[in-house]
């Protein structure tokens, strides 16, 4: 990290509460705490006019916004409160137009492209259309047929034009994500694929599902590279990736861990299965021409990923087993021990 990310990080740790957030959090956070000025003024002028009925729910409004923001801070979770929120906001904008009138409807446009901030696009447009549909019934007796159809169209296109920006960027946002997190030269995953989905392992909770991870690294490759080229080089790396993607399943994951280095979560593989994967590519790599006139050959550390244990300390594992691996001659496989 530079050091002005460093600078930057620690400007924000305050709003972070001392960790990492996801942006999904964070946007939560700041569209309740948004719309507490938004809405505390109508209810305290509300219930100085003994609106009570008004006041009531603008107030229900501002205290719902403020639990919504100490839990999603507490907890992290903020998929159901992203949902209940929501859902929350606009039953409480209908009951504004229906105890004030009409000239409250200008609440719903807000509301509604807020939705398309914390929700799915089709989530959103669901629940904004149900919540239309609701408007309708309630505005059909107090309004001419006109001013109903301009609120309705109106509306409408609201959600269109959000529904298509979100599901755009969504688009955008995946598409980024892809092209940031793989290895150019062997279209795998690269380093930050990995520990991203290493930590994300780390916080799965169910505990049947055991995983295990293998390093891989090419055995001498300083010598082809020196000898033939670096292009030739990268040719083996780029046949070396198709290689183990032929031996995986589709669950598996790989990644470029380094410059001549790959890992493998292998999902849903306990040791013996891993080390059986491991033997399979180490054994497919011997046998495999991935450069014409020079056997080459590939070493590997296998260990599980015990829960008990960090992300740094399963690679921290496996790196000694392929370093053991190395040691004992090469072209080798190291398990860890079987704990249990
Ligand atoms: N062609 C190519 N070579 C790379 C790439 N990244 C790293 N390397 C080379 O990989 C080689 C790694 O060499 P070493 O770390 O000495 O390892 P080694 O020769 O494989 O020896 P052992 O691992 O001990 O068997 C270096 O020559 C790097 O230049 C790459 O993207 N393409």
């Amino acid at each position: 990290m530079s050091n002005t990310d460093q600078a930057r990080a620690g400007r924000w740790r305050w709003l972070s509460g001392g960790r990492q957030r996801r942006q999904e959090e964070v946007i939560l956070m700041m569209l309740c705490a948004l719309s507490i000025p938004s809405i505390l003024p109508f209810g305290v002028y509300r219930l100085m006019q003994g609106s009570w009925a008004s006041a009531a729910v603008d107030l229900a409004l501002v205290t719902g916004m403020m639990a919504v923001i100490v839990h999603v801070w507490r907890t992290g979770r903020y998929q159901v409160a992203s949902l209940g929120v929501t859902i929350f906001y606009s039953a409480g904008m209908l009951v504004t137009v229906y105890l004030r009138g009409v000239s409250l409807v200008y609440w719903v446009y807000p509301t509604m492209i807020a939705a398309y901030f914390v929700l799915r696009p089709v989530v959103a447009l669901g629940i904004n259309s149900a919540g239309l549909l609701i408007l309708v019934v309630i505005l059909v007796a107090r309004l001419e047929l006109l001013n109903l159809m301009t609120i309705v169209v109106t509306i409408a296109l609201v959600n269109f034009f959000a529904y298509i920006f979100a599901y755009r960027t969504g688009l955008q946002n995946k598409e980024l994500h892809t092209a940031v997190e793989l290895d150019f030269l062997t279209g795998v995953g690269n380093r930050r694929a990995m520990e991203r989905k290493l930590s994300e392992y780390a916080q799965e909770r169910r505990p049947h599902l055991e995983s295990s991870l293998l390093l891989l690294d090419l055995d001498h490759f300083k010598q082809i590279n020196d000898q033939y080229g670096h292009a030739a080089g990268d040719k083996v790396l780029i046949r070396l990736a198709e290689l183990m993607r032929g031996h995986t399943r589709s669950s598996d994951r790989i990644f470029r861990y380094g410059g001549e280095e790959f890992a493998i979560l292998a999902s849903g593989a306990g040791l013996s299965a891993a080390a059986r994967l491991a033997e399979g590519i180490r054994a497919a790599v011997a046998s495999a021409t991935l450069l014409e006139g020079h056997p080459i050959t590939i070493s590997i550390g296998v260990t599980d990923m015990d829960k008990e244990l960090t992300p740094a300390e399963w690679l921290a594992q496996a790196d000694k087993l392929l370093y053991a691996a190395k040691q004992g001659g090469r072209n080798a496989v190291r398990v860890a021990e079987q704990t249990s």
